[in-house]
């Protein structure tokens, strides 16, 4: 699959955003008209830039209302195209996007506007361009792909074909099993966008909220199978036009787009196979198949001083097994339960959540997708007597570790201490989930890395409403809950790196740790008495237990499949812990308790 991005896409002059796809790994781009006209460059400069750079110029983008015009209106749209297609000549660019026309059209006849598509051909032929007609969703005569086709068609020129617009053909729901019935040398360029659901017109929509395929709600890999069964085998471009993308660093959203695609490859060649495609034009590459992750490993916090998290982890009752052989990092356990408190090169630093140890199937496996998936390789140096482990950068900066489960616990715990594991028995039994909060510009992209790297299921993502603004929250979890990791937007006044994460651990007996946390001194979060009267009106909860969970700050949840019952410790740098018991197969996080949390958090921590 060759692929493809247009510069509307990304932030930055033309110059920086031909790097940025260079730098991502991009075979070509669409030069958006807007990005040459404002560019110093000169035509010849930015063909010069692409060609070191190692890019294809695919596709020259918009030629905006050209057909269904009166005479007078065509001749002065003919000058304009030939304008444009001298300058294509200049730029070396032989492919022409011409929409539909949403503005000056007047006559809505097929047979008229394929007469005109045609004139505009003989022209084009001349420069060597091809025209590549697409349907607008909110065109003035033409806003279905399939009536684009049938003009096409009309027009009978070499030089005209039709361009595909995922958000054109899914926005409005054509169907695009209809995209196999174009003969595919008939089929001059594949525009992709996804879109997330929303009630609102059609061409607000597309100009301000398309994303990445896979970030939205559209299914772009059915859409993919129809494309390459049809025998396509040119471009597929990405076409976003995205507010947030426009004023992102656009190396960054380079790299997001290009893991976009990369997936949709692979889960394209999938569908294929599983649909019994057989030979195509197009070759869809693919990526290690790796399990989902088994379960946590373990949790790191890095700590410029180590004592505050100790003393969390004391009264929680963990127990440290040591210090590294040669590293500045602790380990503490409880039963399968493991922090590691790492102070290296950490002087200064507020503790947070650094890193995370996930078992997988295939380390290396793993590894290696996650790096094909654009993921940055964390520089590790090992000792001769050390455990080799794979670790990869999520955006977040959030280190992952992909680990093998071993009977007996993982070998790297025999580089802590003495080398024994120290039993450690205590109510708390196993890491239950972690919360990592994503500033709000770079939330898609998290999801869309997690979801394709580890292969964890995004939940649907709920909004909590906090005193510092509504807080997106979105689960992604393994098929048996193992793994779990809730990604949560950080507040905007905030700027994510330093806004407080969390993990939480799964507890057999929260009543009774909660209690030895009191007596070891424990800070807990604070929970208002409001809330007790508020769940005694839900609920009514039988008065003793009440007073058990208001004397000591649990929250607390039912649904159909059990209880649950929460606490919060108090915040600590950017991070803090929660304890949770799931009675007996509760599959949620308290949802209904969040807004307490993050009002109590943010009247604690001012
Ligand atoms: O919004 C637009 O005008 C516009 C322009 C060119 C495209 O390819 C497109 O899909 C939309
Ligand atoms: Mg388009």
């Amino acid at each position: 699959m060759r692929t493809s991005i247009a510069t509307v896409c990304l932030s930055g002059t033309l110059e920086d955003k031909l790097r940025a796809c260079a730098a991502a790994g991009f075979d070509g781009v669409e030069i958006f008209e807007q990005d040459l006209v404002v560019s110093p460059s000169t035509p010849e400069q930015i063909r010069d830039l692409a060609q070191e750079l190692g890019l294809t110029l695919d596709l020259y983008q918009p030629f905006r209302d050209f057909e269904g015009v009166e005479e007078d209106v065509l001749a002065d749209n003919l000058r304009r195209a030939e304008a444009k297609f001298r300058l294509m000549n200049r730029l070396g660019i032989d492919t022409m996007l011409v929409c539909s026309n949403v503005a000056t059209a007047t006559i809505g006849d097929d047979a008229v506007a394929a007469a005109q598509l045609r004139r505009m051909g003989e022209t084009a032929a001349r420069y060597g361009v091809r025209l590549a007609y697409e349907a607008l969703a909110w065109g003035r005569y033409v806003s279905d792909f399939e009536h684009a086709w049938r003009i096409v068609e009309l027009a009978d020129h070499p030089n005209v074909g039709t361009c595909l617009d995922s958000f054109h053909i899914l926005s409005r729901r054509w169907n695009p099993e209809a995209i196999e019935k174009i003969p595919a040398e008939k089929i001059f360029f594949v525009q992709l966008a996804d879109a997330p659901e929303l009630s609102m017109d059609v061409l607000s929509w597309s100009r301000h909220y398309r994303v990445f395929p896979g970030e939205g709600a559209f299914d772009l890999v059915t859409f993919m199978g129809h494309l390459v069964r049809s025998g396509y085998n040119g471009p597929v471009s990405l076409e976003i036009f995205n507010d947030v993308f426009r004023q992102a660093a656009e190396e960054r959203t380079a790299v997001d787009a290009m893991r976009s695609l990369i997936r949709l490859a692979e889960q394209t060649s999938i569908h294929l196979q599983e649909t019994g495609a057989g030979e195509t034009a197009m070759e869809l590459s693919t990526l290690p198949g790796v399990g989902e992750p088994l379960g946590f490993n373990f949790a790191e916090v890095k700590a410029g001083d180590p004592e505050t998290i100790r003393t969390l982890l004391y009264q929680l009752g963990f127990t440290c097994q040591g210090t590294h052989r040669s590293k500045a990092v602790e380990l503490w356990t409880q039963n399968g339960a493991r922090v590691i408190i790492n102070s290296q090169n950490a002087r200064g630093l507020e503790p947070g959540i650094s890193a995370i140890g996930l078992d997988v199937p295939d380390a290396l496996a793993a590894a290696s997708r996650a790096l094909q998936l654009k993921a940055t390789a964390v520089p590790r140096r090992s000792q001769a007597n050390e455990e080799v482990l794979q670790a990869v950068a999520a955006p977040d900066g959030t280190e992952i570790f992909l680990c093998e489960a071993e009977s007996g616990g993982p070998g790297w715990i025999r580089e802590f201490g003495r080398g024994a594991p120290v039993p450690a028995a205590g109510p708390i039994t196993a890491v239950d989930h972690v919360n990592l909060s994503q500033p709000w510009q770079h939330f898609d992209e998290a999801v869309l890395f997690y979801e394709s790297t580890l292969g964890l299921t995004p939940r649907p993502s709920v909004e909590v409403p906090s005193p510092m603004g509504l807080v997106r929250s979105q689960v992604m979890r393994s098929s048996d809950g193992a793994v779990r990791m809730a990604l949560n937007i950080a507040p905007m006044v905030f700027d994510g790196s330093g806004y407080p994460q969390h993990v939480a651990f799964a507890c057999s007996d929260l009543v009774a740790l909660a209690r030895t946390a009191v007596a070891r001194g424990l800070q807990f979060l604070p929970v208002p008495g409001n809330y007790y009267e508020d769940l005694d009106a839900r609920f009514g909860l039988d008065p003793e237990f009440l007073t058990v969970l208001k004397d000591l700050n649990l929250l607390y949840d039912r649904d159909a499949d059990g209880e649950f019952l929460h606490f919060y410790t108090s915040t600590v740098g950017n991070v803090f812990f929660e304890v949770v018991e799931r009675r007996p197969s509760y599959e949620g996080y308290g949802a209904p308790n969040a807004p307490v949390r993050l009002a109590a958090q943010y009247l604690a921590n001012g």
